[in-house]
């Protein structure tokens, strides 16, 4: 592997938790951007939200994709990445992407568990566990449109992890 590889998908979808154990299974670098921007601002997301708004964010967002991208590198990206359309063009021209799919059900239950809220504050006022219905309908469009693959993202990591490692080398074979 030498291009990147970005995950996508809603907040809970597991990017952060599967990018983790796919590097580990290719041997390669493991990135997160909102694990970036926490370490390189020293703030949470709720603390950037609070000082700058989302717009000022996904400003930030948009920056550290282009910070971490790099060769031989996994990368989790934040559930709101897909939504400029030049970060979804610059995904797909630097990289492999790749969709963690699961449906809003499944989201909710791993939020209410692991909510994180420093991290995950509100989109929209409600609480993430109500508003990840109209979240995810809202952006399903952007990320199959970012993504060359879509892998079922509601089974345990270690499948998931074997799901990408096949789609990679399906793609490469072909
Ligand atoms: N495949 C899975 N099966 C069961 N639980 C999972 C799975 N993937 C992730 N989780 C759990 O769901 C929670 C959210 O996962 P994770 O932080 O990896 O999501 P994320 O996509 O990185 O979210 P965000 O967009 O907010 O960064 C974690 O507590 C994790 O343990
Ligand atoms: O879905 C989103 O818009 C977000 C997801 C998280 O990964 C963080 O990037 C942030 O909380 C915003
Ligand atoms: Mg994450």
């Amino acid at each position: 592997m030498t291009q990147p590889i970005y995950l996508v998908g809603a907040r809970g979808c597991g990017k952060t938790t599967v990018g983790v154990a796919l590097a580990q299974a290719l041997g390669c670098n493991f990135v997160d951007t909102d694990h970036y921007l926490l370490t390189s601002t020293k703030m949470s997301v709720a603390d950037i939200v609070a000082q700058e708004g989302w717009d000022g964010f996904r400003r930030r967002e948009s920056g550290a994709l282009k910070s971490v991208t790099a060769p031989n590198t996994v990368i989790a990206t934040g559930g709101g990445m897909v939504l400029a359309e030049s970060n979804r063009q610059f995904m797909r021209e630097h990289g492999v992407v790749i969709y963690l799919r699961a449906p809003a059900q499944i989201l909710a239950s791993r939020l209410e568990a692991f909510p994180e809220e420093g991290q995950r504050p509100t989109l929209t006022g409600r609480p993430i566990t109500d508003e990840i219905v109209d979240v995810l309908a809202a952006r399903e469009a952007l990320y199959n449109e970012a993504a060359h693959h879509v892998i079922d993202a509601t089974r345990p990591p270690t499948e998931i992890v074997e799901a990408v490692l096949a789609a990679l080398q399906k793609a490469h074979a072909s």
